[in-house]
């Protein structure tokens, strides 16, 4: 098992990998749960009068979300009541300059982690331990903390690194997560068993779908995911139009898959009948999969007939894991899907858990009650992956101290 904040000693210079990657709506970063989470854990270390320096990743490069973790700073200190400053330097000389000077219980933020060339790709533990990020903060600080544990499926430096180099802790919020989603994956079910599958992220839902095969009874699908085993199956969706790329890449790296999950397990994926649009008035407009013949139009939600038939799964359902919205629920007429498949969990008293940092938002965004759901986790590809027992490389980092 791994050491907590127990087992640290006082007056540390503490690095920490936080989890903050949020949504991000022209330009601007939105609060989520995930910094009021973290705060727990920076509040603990600050208070307790470490000089804390914290790290996190923002979107991936290319991607619009990839943007700088300024307003992530001002936002944490919302959370924690206490000032977080920000270096715009991932390693180089004015990251060190501002960890050296750092005074006990102050905050440290440094740049977008994914800044850092050597922080992707994923590669094993000793290769990211030693890289030059790794080696130079490592010099600079007493011990690592990590407290992502919603981003440790990933085998980055800032995760799978550290903890060869240096002590290594589990913050509060991957000590609690960690607990929960382990208990969950042993946890036993008398009866139906489903998953809601949705998001954009569809490579990370797929290859543990077909993993996840004996202990989910019913895969009910949405979003990109949900579109690209449409277009398996011989429909015209599932593809990106001019600007889009959350499609074509995720196609090709997954088609085989895909294709062989419906073979093989066919009976056990439930794929939308009908899709919602933005239609020439700028309504919500809705047409059944089986009416589709040309790829003229991008869909943003699963329709209300998809819901209908869901709905009276998930109420026989003795367990519900969701995994990704069913559609674009930020936006109110592309939220039918999502509330949906949600608000039958939470009125039937079914264990239920919904995971990944998106997704979980949708409860508070429609007003629903947490308490409604077994477990709410800010994870999302991490918890799913935890589900199949298979380990996830930032906690076995942790573990080898
Ligand atoms: N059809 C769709 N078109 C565009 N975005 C979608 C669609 N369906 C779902 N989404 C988006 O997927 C996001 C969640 O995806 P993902 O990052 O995979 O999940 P999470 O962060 O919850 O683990 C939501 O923000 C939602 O807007
Ligand atoms: O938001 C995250 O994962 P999630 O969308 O599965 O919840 C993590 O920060 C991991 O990000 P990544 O999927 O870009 O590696």
């Amino acid at each position: 098992m791994f050491k907590t904040l127990d087992d640290l000693d006082p007056e540390q210079c503490v690095l920490v990998r936080l989890d903050l990657n949020s949504p991000v709506e022209n330009g601007e970063v939105q609060d989520n749960r995930r910094f009021d989470r973290h705060a727990e854990t920076v509040r603990e270390l600050a208070e307790a009068g470490h000089r804390v320096v914290l790290m996190a990743h923002q979107g991936r490069p290319g991607d619009d979300d990839f943007v700088s973790l300024e307003q992530h700073a001002d936002i944490l200190a919302g959370h924690i009541g206490r000032d977080v400053g920000f270096v715009a330097d991932t390693y180089g000389d004015d990251a060190i300059a501002a960890i050296d000077a750092l005074e006990a219980g102050e905050v440290l933020l440094l740049e977008n982690t994914r800044m850092c060339d050597e922080e992707l790709p994923e590669e094993d533990p000793e290769v990211k331990a030693d890289t030059e990020f790794v080696r130079t903060l490592a010099e600079h600080v007493d011990a690592y903390v990590n407290d992502a544990y919603s981003a440790a499926h990933r085998s980055h430096a800032s995760l799978v690194g550290f903890p060869l180099v240096l002590p290594a802790y589990a913050g509060r919020v991957m000590q609690t997560e960690y607990e929960a989603n382990s208990s969950i994956a042993t946890r036993e079910f008398d009866g139906q068993v489903t998953m809601v599958v949705g998001g954009t992220k569809a490579t990370d839902v797929i290859d543990v779908m077909n993993n996840l095969g004996d202990k989910v009874d019913q895969f009910l699908l949405g979003g990109i995911a949900g579109e690209l085993f449409l277009r398996a199956a011989g429909n015209d969706v599932g593809f990106d139009l001019d600007g889009m790329d959350f499609f074509d890449d995720q196609w090709e790296a997954n088609r085989e898959t895909i294709e062989s999950l419906l073979d093989e397990r066919g009976d056990q994926i439930k794929l939308a009948v009908d899709l919602a649009y933005e239609d020439e008035t700028d309504d919500r407009g809705e047409i059944a999969v089986a009416n589709i013949t040309e790829k003229d139009r991008a869909y943003l939600d699963v329709g209300s007939m998809t819901v209908d038939e869901y709905d009276p799964i998930i109420r026989d359902s003795e367990a519900v894991f969701v995994k990704g919205a069913l559609g674009l629920f930020e936006d109110e007429r592309f939220a039918v899907g999502t509330t949906g498949v949600l608000r039958a969990i939470a009125e039937t008293d079914c264990f239920s858990v919904v995971g990944g940092g998106d997704t979980s938002r949708a409860i508070e965004m429609y007003g629903m009650d947490e308490d409604d759901f077994g477990h709410v986790s800010i994870a999302g590809g991490a918890y799913i992956r935890a589900l199949t027992g298979a380990p996830l490389a930032g906690v076995e980092a942790l573990k080898q101290d």
